[in-house]
């Protein structure tokens, strides 16, 4: 039961996720910012009680209900294909593993801890996490992962 590893993979990201918040949260005051290359990747201790960009502030409510869909619809799912594919396997457990390490910041503080301050030329991208990066790893893997399918299937057609 390969499915077992992606669980594994899962829980390994929740593990460093709040490990990695709450190292930012018992040794830095909010707003302390830590230069590790300058004018590039800099560790913020920041909180934000939103989504993404900092939308929907306090929203709880909405942010349980969809988290709760994004895990239902990622574990039906990784039941359902991880035995056909690894990277589909890997691409859920990443999302699976962010979706829940947030979630547990949302539940136990109603906001998340950021700490990773990147500018990218001279944009300075919203402060995101471990969970976040896990989170857009997997989306950007399982879409990766689609296109390539849909190209096989395109050939085999021609
Ligand atoms: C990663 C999704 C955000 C994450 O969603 C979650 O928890 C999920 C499981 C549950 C949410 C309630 C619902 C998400 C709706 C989708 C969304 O929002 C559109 C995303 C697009 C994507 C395009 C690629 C941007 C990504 C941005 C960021 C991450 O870049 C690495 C910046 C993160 C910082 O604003 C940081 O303050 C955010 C804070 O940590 C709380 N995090 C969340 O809400």
């Amino acid at each position: 039961m390969v499915i077992l590893w992606y669980y594994l993979l899962s829980i390994v990201v929740i593990g460093i996720d709040q490990l990695t918040k709450y190292l930012v949260a018992e040794h830095m005051e909010i707003g302390e910012s830590i230069e590790v290359i300058s004018g590039f990747l800099y560790l913020t201790s920041h909180r934000n009680a939103g989504a993404a960009f900092g939308i929907l502030q306090g929203q709880m409510w909405l942010f349980f209900i969809v988290t709760v869909i994004v895990i239902i619809a990622v574990i039906y799912h990784l039941h359902k294909y991880a035995n056909d594919s690894g990277v589909t396997g890997i691409s859920l457990a990443l999302i699976l593993g962010g979706a829940i390490g947030n979630f547990i910041d949302r539940l136990m503080f109603g906001e998340v801890v950021d700490f990773f301050d990147v500018y990218i030329f001279s944009y300075n991208y919203p402060i995101f996490n471990i969970a976040d990066s896990a989170l857009v790893a997997g989306v950007i893997l399982l879409i990766m992962k689609m296109i390539r399918d849909e190209w096989k299937e395109k050939r085999k057609k021609a």
